[in-house]
């Protein structure tokens, strides 16, 4: 149970702001994450590491000396967004690239992926990679599907430590692919976790049994065993790890490794440490020679009761950067020479947002697209509860939040944006920003592209018609298929996104009536959602615990068939406009 909170919307600002207060000698806080309070090394690669919060020490705890540059996180088990990391990363930087460092989660992949582009093509060289450390999530052969949990830790010290050593940005990305390359972990969990103002948990393990190789927001294991001795779990885990070997290992003996018992939450020290004697006695006997091992809390999920063990294989360049000294607030190795402090003022990225010359009528369409951004709000406000419920039922239960967080978001871009003249076409691309900026997450990013989508095509010119909002929507739709990779069937939004945007377009060809074109779309989008429950999701989070979604609709379906019901009755309402 997470007892102490405020209101659950601002728990991960406020964890910010009270890290950031207590740990001033390490880092500031800056739009969109936290960077080094100290001076910058000229033409040195910063390393940002990032992700949903809710795992403390990741990732803010690691920003400091011969660590992370800077740190960009999420909401609850959400991804940060691109604009945020482009924020931090250009508050960080100083001229040699920037290194961006995260699990392998989809919002991740996708904010962060976007964040490298933007910032490469802003003339900040850039690079994004994901770590992939979890055994238990895909099988070797699968590995680069494999998600990112504690062993990120050494990931992010050897690219860090190489940026320290003045490495240019490719072969500081090089070291971070042969870290991860030869870094495995193993987890299981004995409960679940319960998010602040939930009432319930997550998700739950039987009583007296132990999910082996659940990750960090509940993601299933590969099998449950009644609960071990300390010794008992110690050579499950390097029993399992032994056995999963990077490529160009066959014979442990003689290998050295780090290694990282880590506590997910509620086991304390000194059950880790009754571990770690036994894991420390097997390694031994393997011939492993452990090189400064870790034990304690480096990746946690709230009151998860949990542990995993990390082996990273070191060679002689690894092995150097994992021992280099280290000053992060939750890190420390060594000893180094503090830089000065940096300056009171840091660049960070400008948040000044252009709102081109718009036609009258652009104009007047801009507030009918308002008026639909508002009636999504209000939607996705009365459904947030049910909407997290559906999402909890197989991901991670944080859908409605972030939905909502975005359509307040839009909502509040887009009124400033009519207030200062936007078109339509700006006011909807300036909210797909905001949008994906404050929802972060998956669907934070895909909404955002698909906003894009149909404000590109809108423009602020001409009226929008019938046929340009399908076109537009059809754009969108493309842009979610194309950074997404979806497919129809696989229980995702995409499986309402289609149809409503054939049935949109196959009505506006035959009349010029939008209102009407789009009504007909918005009951398929309704009957398309319901028919998720159906479904076996192929894609995402929901993937591994198929079977328990079949029954239950898709969260980020149904969501998006509430707001295309609700945008009819406000384009049915306008029709003249
Ligand atoms: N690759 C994808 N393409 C399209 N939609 C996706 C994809 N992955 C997930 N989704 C949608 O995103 C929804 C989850 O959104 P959100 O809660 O923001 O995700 P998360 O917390 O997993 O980042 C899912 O219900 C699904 O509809
Ligand atoms: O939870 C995380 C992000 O989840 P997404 O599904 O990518 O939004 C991850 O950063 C670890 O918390």
């Amino acid at each position: 149970m997470t007892r102490l909170f405020n209101d659950p919307a601002e728990f991960a600002d406020e964890v910010l702001d009270g890290f950031v207060a207590a740990h001033q000698r390490w880092v500031r806080r800056v739009r969109g994450g936290v960077v080094r309070n100290s001076a910058k090394t000229p033409g040195q690669v910063a390393v940002l590491v990032g992700g949903g919060s809710g795992h403390y020490p990741a990732f803010t705890g690691l920003v400091g000396q011969g660590l992370a540059h800077g740190s960009v996180p999420g909401n609850i088990f959400a991804s940060p967004s691109a604009q945020q990391a482009c924020s931090v990363a250009k508050a960080a930087e100083s001229g040699g690239g920037v290194l961006l460092l995260f699990g392998n989660y989809a919002g991740d992949v996708l904010h962060f992926g976007h964040a490298a582009e933007i910032l490469t093509r802003q003339g900040i060289p850039a690079k994004a990679f994901a770590v992939t450390d979890d055994v238990s999530s895909a099988n070797a052969d699968e590995a680069a599907k494999r998600r990112g949990v504690a062993g990120g830790l050494t990931v992010f010290k050897a690219a860090a430590a190489a940026a320290e050593a003045g490495l240019s940005l490719e072969e500081v990305y090089r070291v971070a692919e042969r870290a991860n390359a030869r870094t495995r972990s193993l987890g299981v969990a004995f409960s679940g976790c319960t998010l602040p103002g939930a009432d319930a948990p997550l998700f739950t393990v039987p009583e007296g049994k132990m999910a082996v190789g659940m990750g960090i927001h509940g993601e299933p294991g590969i099998q449950e065993a009644d609960v071990p001795s300390a010794d008992g779990l110690a050579e499950l885990f390097v029993s399992t790890l032994l056995t999963d070997l990077p490529s160009d290992i066959t014979d442990v003996r003689g290998q050295r490794a780090a290694v990282i018992l880590n506590g997910l939450g509620t086991v304390k020290h000194e059950e880790l440490f009754v571990v770690y004697r036994r894991v420390a006695r097997l390694l031994a006997e393997a011939g492993v020679e452990v090189v400064e091992p870790e034990v304690g809390e480096f990746v946690t999920s709230f009151d998860l009761a949990g542990a995993s063990l990390t082996l990273s294989w070191l060679d002689e360049e690894l092995e150097r950067y994992w021992t280099a000294p280290a000053d992060a607030p939750a890190f420390r190795k060594g000893s180094l020479t503090p830089a000065p402090p940096a300056p009171e003022d840091l660049a960070e990225g400008s948040v000044e947002q252009t709102v081109r010359e718009a036609s009258e009528q652009s104009r007047a369409a801009a507030g009918v697209v308002l008026a639909a951004l508002e009636a999504a709000r209000e939607v996705i406000d009365g459904n947030a509860d049910e909407l997290g419920r559906i999402d909890a039922v197989a991901g991670d239960g944080d859908h409605g939040i972030g939905m909502q967080r975005g359509a307040v978001a839009a909502v509040d871009a887009a009124r400033e944006a009519l207030e200062r003249g936007a078109g339509a076409g700006t006011l909807l691309a300036l909210a797909g920003d905001a949008w994906a900026d404050k929802a972060g997450g998956t669907s934070g990013a895909l909404w955002g592209l698909l906003l894009h989508g149909i404000a590109n095509t809108l423009g602020d010119n001409e009226k929008p018609t019938a046929e340009t909002v399908s076109q537009g929507v059809a754009a969108g739709l493309e842009s979610v298929l194309r950074v997404g990779g979806a497919k129809v069937g696989d229980k995702t939004m995409v499986d309402v996104l289609v149809p409503f945007a054939e049935t949109l377009a196959a009505g506006t060809a035959e009349s010029n009536r939008l209102a009407e074109a789009w009504g007909r779309a918005a009951e398929r989008a309704e009957a398309a959602a319901r028919a998720t429950a159906d479904l076996v999701p192929r894609i995402g989070r929901a993937r591994p615990l198929a079977d328990k979604s079949v029954g239950t609709p898709d969260a980020g379906a149904v969501s998006l068939a509430l707001i295309a019901g609700v945008v009819h009755g406000v384009l049915d309402e306008r029709k003249g406009v």
